[in-house]
């Protein structure tokens, strides 16, 4: 009995030992990584501010497993000490800013050892994984040589942390280890919109669903203007920034040059991507709400017209404006890939807005919230139109029943779209909460 219990004060008074000297081996080395990271961050606050990008369309790039290695997706310079005590990091935690962090051991094995390569942006390569939950992600992996990649990270963390909208790509997780970093985003499975406006084997977009589309971005960019406090401009709206899911509800994507901002409100350089910048921007070097209006007009063009502003969409849009004052006769410019197959005078109304979207004076363009109304109205009038259509149809069914013999296109005139190969699950419709669908 008595050597029980001599034995078992030993066996305690040895894990006791054994455990305060591991705490104090973790407390150390928590304030080694502590103080690493301050350095890095500091470091790379002096980071350059990103150039202008010309790339309109998307940037999208197949990598092979050579460029890419499969056990890191970027060099990674650490040393021993902080690779063991990555080993000590939980994985899947939720952080400071609400969202969970996962372990680079997560994420290679969800990425399949870095190997789903899905695009390639200005930061580093993107690659579509499977959780251990099934759910399935886009992670975007910072390149450590990115002269933003510190900065860049620890204020995406901070600002899509707190930013939630169904028309924006939320981020769900992030993952900051062995030199390291990267945003897990939802996974949006039909890509970016510039694909399909510009991609030869994908299907056209119908009329119809362009403009569902540019509502979806409207209220994206809606949210982050009025909804977000403070209020988040985004900087880089253009096509490739906008991905679709699965029913092809449209989000903003890629806060790149909103987290500049975050930390350098008077960064000296033009930032943005050519042909969708503001001129008023581009002279003042002030970027407002208004210049992300101005981007948005761009892309609502770019709906309408099926070009890039590097194909010389501007310079059509202000040919086809000088004999319509902006009002009509936009039809000039509607993209071939709709063959005929648009409602005029909703093309006419959304080029209307766009072209207000466009003018050089950014006081006369609207605001996010007045363009979500235009084309709330526009969408509100296209399902009345189509409920007085199913009217008709009815009646003329009823009629023809009776046989008596009507004209169907005194009943149609206007060449409302009814084929729809990209049809929107009605539940996921961005419009089917305001509108009696
Ligand atoms: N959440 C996502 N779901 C699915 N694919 C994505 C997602 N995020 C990015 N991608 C794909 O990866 C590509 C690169 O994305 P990324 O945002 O890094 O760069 P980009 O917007 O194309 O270019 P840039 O960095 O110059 O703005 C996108 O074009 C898209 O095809």
């Amino acid at each position: 009995m008595k050597d029980e219990s001599s034995g078992l004060i030993i066996g305690l008074s040895v894990g006791v030992v054994i455990g305060v000297l591991l705490a104090i081996v973790a407390l150390l080395c928590f304030r080694y990584q502590r103080k690493r990271s301050q350095i890095g961050n500091s470091s790379s606050r002096r980071a350059a501010a990103i150039p202008i990008r010309a790339n309109g369309a998307d940037s999208c790039t197949i990598l092979s497993d050579s460029t890419i290695g499969p056990e890191s997706p970027v060099k990674s310079g650490r040393n021993g000490m902080s690779m063991w005590l990555d080993g000590f990091r939980r994985s899947n935690v939720v952080s400071v800013s609400g969202i969970p962090e996962y372990s680079y051991r997560d994420l290679q094995k969800a990425t399949c050892n870095f190997t789903t390569v899905i695009g390639q942006g200005a930061f580093g390569p993107v690659y579509k994984a499977q959780m251990s939950t099934g759910e399935i992600v886009a992670v975007k992996v910072l390149a450590t040589d990115s002269k933003q990649g510190e900065k860049e990270f620890q204020t995406e963390v901070m600002l899509l942390g707190r930013l939630h909208h169904r028309n924006l790509v939320n981020l769900v997780g992030y993952c900051a280890e062995k030199g390291q970093h990267m945003l897990i985003y939802v996974y949006m499975s039909k890509g970016s919109l510039a694909s399909h406006l510009y991609s030869e084997n994908k299907e056209p977009l119908n009329w119809d669903l362009r403009v569902y589309i540019a509502l979806d971005v409207a209220r994206g960019l809606e949210y982050l203007h009025d909804g977000a406090v403070p209020p988040v401009i985004h900087r880089d709206i253009k096509s490739s920034n906008i991905l679709l899911d699965n029913s092809m509800r449209a989000r903003v994507a890629d806060f790149g040059l909103s987290r500049e901002e975050m930390v350098d409100k008077h960064a000296a350089n033009v930032r943005g991507t050519f042909g969708y910048l503001d001129p008023e921007y581009v002279s003042t070097r002030a970027f407002t709400k208004k210049s992300d209006v101005y981007s948005f007009g761009v892309l609502l063009f770019e709906l309408i017209a099926g070009r890039t502003p590097q194909q010389g969409l501007l310079e059509y849009v202000e040919l086809a404006a000088m004999n319509s004052e902006g009002k009509v006769g936009w039809e000039e410019i509607v993209d071939s890939r709709l063959e005929g197959v648009f409602d005029v005078q909703e093309l006419n109304e959304v080029a209307a807005l766009a072209y207000k979207c466009i003018n050089r004076l950014p006081r006369r363009r609207p605001s996010m919230r007045d363009i979500v109304q235009v084309l709330t109205r526009i969408l509100k009038l296209r399902h009345s139109r189509k409920k007085n259509q199913g009217h008709h149809e009815k009646s003329l069914s009823a009629a023809t029943a009776e046989e008596v013999s009507i004209d169907v296109d005194q009943l149609d005139g206007k060449g409302t779209p009814i084929s729809n190969p990209h049809r929107r699950e009605e539940s996921m419709d961005s419009t089917a909460d305001t509108f009696d669908v």
